[in-house]
């Protein structure tokens, strides 16, 4: 069992700051009250940022930036929008958006402020994510969006003008689009000075991002002399929130997180009180280790296991899978959802008592040297740790196990995360820009800087493209169409390409597949029979031939739910692509791209494949018999990834779609190619660093 300072003794803290000052839980809560309530407006009036419902609207209303800083639960996401849209906001068509870095954020936080309102979702209220918009134009009155669909709304719109206020939630977590998304609402704020934003989070830097929009101390005077919004922004801290958490922490460092899991999971299932619990890991892998670890335990002490339910959650999970952990838990049973960073932010699952914090997460690195852009499992901040503290403690009163230890999170952790912006290949981000016609992009004004060699390398590779033209510009039409398409930009060269090669219809559907995580079923514990089933699909030409096959198999079987489970393949994953790809396809017509089929000839598919992705071109290493690639960029070591079917076949030239970082570097979706097509589609890239094995 894991050592925790137990509650009562000397060591309980409740959700601290590293200071060792106590953060308590707001005066308007208390553990013995919270419930009871049947009306949702009580609810709401009970939540601690009820009492500034005033001061934020004339905030609002008087200055063009409000920022807000409230702990997490005090009911910053879902109370904002709704007093906006009491006090008028959303009239005479316009809309209130609220965007959040996530989708399955999004489409919680929508459902639950259209529930308090008691209208339908998608009418009021309404919400957006790549491939999905459930709003309707005219009725739509608060919409809950990614930040990256509010940038994509740009594109048609760049003003934003339907918008009359935009509320950026969760700022702290500075992903890629919600820096490009400040920087692009600051520009906007200039041209359309009546639009109005809030930016607010649990722990964001007020100071800095206060100076980010801090540009004119003066009130604006209208040109009627009317005044204006003022152009500094306003502060404002909410004091009070949710439930009281009780933060318990190791005595001692531990080595192995998965283990500590599961220990920690099943000592608060022998021991506490009923409740849920939530744990926190880093990607599919571990959760899969722990469901199995856990389910395994249960069983061989001779418990009764259906007193314990399991359920994985991260984000390629299908939907119908991650709607799970929504649902109540039956009575007498304990659920614990094993969960990625999704659940982190802005997520209420109603039954969590229960918080285990591994303390790490799976993070973009980016090394704009080689190019290669990986993601590996690092240590959290201390902002989401309590983020994660947080998800107790919403409902009820609620525990944290963190396993860490108190001396490793007051003096080691790091207190705000780098942002994603700096740790990433910025392909996709410079193009977003230069589609809406920000040229000069290192003179952007960002939030934080990204280093200037990633923007070099982002650059040349839109160049080798065929996206931008010599004095970085978009290329017409090729440069618009793909940033058009809304998928990585190698992606959407891969699609355009596809056109003239006649096989758009084929990648098309490879394009959807590799959108979502995965086609096949994993977790049923049967790899073998996993295994057999992806030979009955595999081709000697690699994963994107195989995944063509799978979706063949599935249409001829009618689109059938038992096929799937006979074959392994995920059916709501499938029904996933059918509806991605349907999308594609409409976008792929607009953008005058002719939906050809190939019919069965797989060497239009390959180049077409190896046109959007031969900067991941890699050799086989002579007289490997170890598989060991080199990757033609950057000479890096790689190996194709056991789940492939190229996995022991090692083709000699090959073309990844992404990397997977764990003991080695791992290419996952792997074709084969024939090495001439690299300098055939590419020879700006490649023929100056021609190696001569690709003259074999
Ligand atoms: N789906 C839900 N079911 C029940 N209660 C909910 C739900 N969503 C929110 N709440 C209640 O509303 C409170 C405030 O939630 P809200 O997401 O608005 O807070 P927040 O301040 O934005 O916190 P965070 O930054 O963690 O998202 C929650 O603590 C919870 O009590």
């Amino acid at each position: 069992m894991p050592q925790f300072w137990k509650p009562g003794t000397e060591k309980p803290r409740l959700l601290d700051d590293e200071e060792g000052g106590l953060l308590f839980f707001s005066s308007s809560h208390s553990s013995s009250s919270g419930f009871g309530y049947s009306s949702i407006e009580r609810l709401r009036q009970r939540l601690p940022v009820y009492k500034y419902r005033t001061a934020i609207l004339y905030l609002v209303e008087t200055h063009s930036t409000t920022i807000v800083v409230g702990e997490t639960g005090s009911g910053k996401t879902t109370q904002i929008p709704q007093y906006l849209k009491e006090a008028g906001w959303a009239d005479g068509g316009r809309v209130i958006a609220c965007t959040q870095p996530r989708r399955l954020a999004v489409q919680a936080v929508a459902s639950r402020v259209a529930e308090e309102m008691g209208v339908k979702l998608g009418e009021e209220v309404g919400y957006t994510i790549r491939f999905e918009d459930i709003t309707k134009n005219g009725v739509t009155m608060i919409k809950v969006l990614t930040d990256g669909a509010l940038l994509r709304e740009m594109m048609d719109d760049p003003l934003l003008t339907k918008y009359s206020v935009i509320m950026v939630d969760e700022a702290h977590e500075r992903s890629i689009s919600t820096d490009i998304l400040l920087g692009l609402l600051k520009k906007i704020q200039r041209r359309r000075p009546e639009l109005r934003l809030i930016i607010s989070s649990a722990t964001i830097e007020a100071k800095s991002m206060s100076d980010f929009f801090n540009t004119s101390k003066k009130r604006r005077e209208t040109e009627g002399g009317v005044q204006g919004p003022r152009m500094d922004p306003a502060i404002l801290s909410v004091e009070g929130r949710g439930f009281n958490v009780q933060i318990h922490y190791m005595e001692e460092p531990v080595s192995n997180y998965v283990q500590a899991a599961v220990s920690t999971v099943l000592s608060i299932h022998d021991k506490e009180p009923m409740g849920d619990i939530l744990v926190f890991l880093t990607g599919q892998d571990d959760i899969d280790a722990v469901v199995q670890m856990l389910n395994e335990e249960i069983q061989s002490r001779g418990r009764n296991s259906s007193g314990l339910l399991t359920l994985p959650l991260y984000s390629g999970l299908p939907r119908a899978e991650q709607e799970l952990v929504f649902t109540s838990t039956p009575r007498g049973k304990r659920k614990v959802v094993i969960s990625t960073n999704v659940a982190e932010t802005s997520l209420t699952l109603e039954g969590i008592v229960y918080v285990v914090d591994s303390g790490f997460s799976k993070q973009r690195v980016y090394d704009p040297i080689s190019d290669i852009e990986n993601l590996v499992v690092a240590p959290i901040s201390k902002a989401s740790a309590r983020q994660r503290a947080g998800r107790a403690g919403r409902i009820r009163p609620g525990k944290c196990y963190r396993l860490y230890t108190e001396e490793y999170f007051i003096n080691e952790m790091a207190t705000e995360g780098i942002p994603e912006i700096q740790r990433s290949n910025l392909v996709s981000c410079v193009i977003q820009l230069k589609a809406l016609g920000i040229d000069n992009i290192l003179g952007f004004d960002w939030p934080a800087s990204p280093s200037p060699e990633a923007m070099v390398r982002a650059l040349e590779v839109l160049y080798s493209l065929g996206v931008l033209d010599d004095d970085a510009k978009l290329t017409s039409p090729a440069g618009f169409q793909v940033a058009e398409i809304p998928l990585d930009p190698m992606i959407s060269k891969m699609i355009l390409s596809s056109s003239q090669l006649g096989c758009s219809e084929e990648i098309i559907t490879i394009a959807a597949i590799l959108s979502i995580q995965s086609i096949w079923v994993s977790g049923r514990g049967a790899q073998k029979e996993l295994d057999e089933a992806k030979l009955r699909f595999a081709t000697a030409e690699g994963d994107h031939v195989t995944f063509l096959n799978v979706y063949k198999g599935f249409f001829q079987s009618g689109k059938s739910s038992q096929w799937c489970h006979k074959n392994f393949v995920n059916y709501h994953a499938m029904k996933k692509v059918i509806e991605i790809r349907d999308q594609l396809r409409r976008t792929a017509q607009r953008i005058g791209i002719s939906l050809k089929s190939c019919e069965g000839d797989m060497l239009a598919v390959r180049k077409a494949i190896t046109t959007g992705f031969f900067a991941n071109a890699c050799h086989l290493e002579a007289y490997s018999h170890s598989g060991k690639y080199k990757t033609i960029r950057g000479s890096q070591e790689v190996y194709i990834h056991p789940s492939s079917v190229l996995f022991r076949v090692n083709p000699k030239w090959v073309i990844y779609h992404s990397l997977v970082s764990t003991d080695r570097q791992y290419m996952r979706n792997v074709i084969s190619i024939d090495p001439s097509w690299l300098t055939e589609v590419a020879p700006h890239f490649y023929q100056h660093q021609r190696p001569t094995s690709m003259l074999h």
